[in-house]
């Protein structure tokens, strides 16, 4: 288990992190979450020792690894851009970390060939690394990671530079492979699509906290806070006030898809739209608020559509009040 306690660190003025506690479970998909700047970046570096704390511990299976250099840590750090050596082999790269350590030849090859087959780059040991796609660039960059055995793994966007369909099937890649190794990774986003299809769970980094941690589908049905019920999903949250439903003192969250379109609570008219396959969001004015819903049909800018509300949750200064 990693225990992150109390972590605060802050770069001249601007606090950064503000007191960050979680407990991340042995084997765990855990992703960090939050907007350009949020701080994710910092969070990892924190971890991985490259930025030292001002205050906070933290302490990966009863040990306190907080005041130990980098290298020390025993934790693998996957990067945005992969860093690999262009001039050597997939083999050696893989290969290198144990070449290091000073690992024995026989052992190193037998090593590297196994992480090789588990990412399904063994045919790829003897290219040079320049000469690969993207993608496979990316698993050789997690290859060089879990061939150290690591006790735990830190990745930041690694997949950031992939095209969206590799993209995609990256992510399942590298779901499948963090349970093959039962690995314990903390993953940080700005992507919330990539973070709810690949988490155990979900921390939201907002204004140096965890604003909300849970799994996927919690965030999306019950987030915590206004902020969150925006951030999360394709589309944000919706929020109305309360006395369009006869609520007093509350503010209305309800997402595109939790109407009912022909109903006949409210109407607005079509600003605008957006195609999604067989579906189509609509952008409406209602009132002098903008609702966006779920719509399948014909539209266009200028209609009047009515719908209700089929489903909705309750907030009361910016957090939610309806419990799960
Ligand atoms: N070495 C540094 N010196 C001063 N300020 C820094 C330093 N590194 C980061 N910051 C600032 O700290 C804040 C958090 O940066 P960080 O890179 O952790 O954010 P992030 O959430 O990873 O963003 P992104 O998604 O854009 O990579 C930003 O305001 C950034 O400008």
């Amino acid at each position: 288990m990693i225990e992150l306690k109390e972590l605060v660190k802050s770069y001249g003025k601007k606090l950064v992190l503000n007191g960050i506690s979680e407990k991340i479970e042995t084997g765990e998909f855990f992703v960090i979450l939050g907007p350009s700047g949020a701080g994710k970046s910092t969070m990892l570096k924190v971890i991985a020792g490259i930025e030292e704390l001002d205050s906070g511990s933290i302490v990966v299976d009863g040990k306190d690894i907080s005041r130990l250099p980098p290298e020390k840590r025993n934790l693998a750090m996957v990067f945005q851009n992969y860093a690999l050596y262009p001039n050597m082999t997939v083999f050696d790269n893989i290969a290198f970390p144990l070449k290091m350590k000073g690992v024995s030849r026989d052992k190193i090859k037998e090593k590297v060939e196994r992480v090789a087959r588990l990412l399904g780059i063994q045919d790829l040991l003897k290219s040079n690394v320049t000469k690969i796609s993207g993608g496979q660039q990316q698993r050789v960059a997690i290859a060089r990671a879990i061939v150290r055995e690591p006790s735990f793994y830190l990745l930041d966007e690694p997949l950031s530079n992939l095209d969206a369909r590799t993209r995609f099937k990256a992510r399942g890649e590298l779901k499948r492979i963090q349970k093959e190794l039962g690995g314990t990774f903390i993953y940080v986003t700005h992507d919330q699509k990539e973070a709810m299809s690949l988490a155990d769970r979900v921390a939201v980094l907002h204004e140096g906290k965890f604003e909300q941690v849970g799994v996927p589908m919690e965030l999306y049905e019950y987030p915590r806070t206004k902020w969150v019920g925006e951030f999360i999903g394709d589309f944000p949250m919706n929020f109305i006030p309360g006395d369009w439903l006869g609520a007093q003192g509350v503010e209305i969250g309800f997402r595109p898809e939790w109407v009912k379109l022909d109903g006949n609570d409210f109407r607005g008219t079509v600003s605008s739209m957006e195609s999604v396959g067989e579906y189509t969001y609509l952008f409406l004015d209602v009132k002098d608020t903008k609702v966006i819903v779920k719509g399948s049909g014909q539209f266009d800018v200028g209609d009047e559509v009515s719908f209700s509300i089929n489903k909705c949750r309750r907030f009361k200064d910016g957090f939610i009040v309806d419990q799960k």
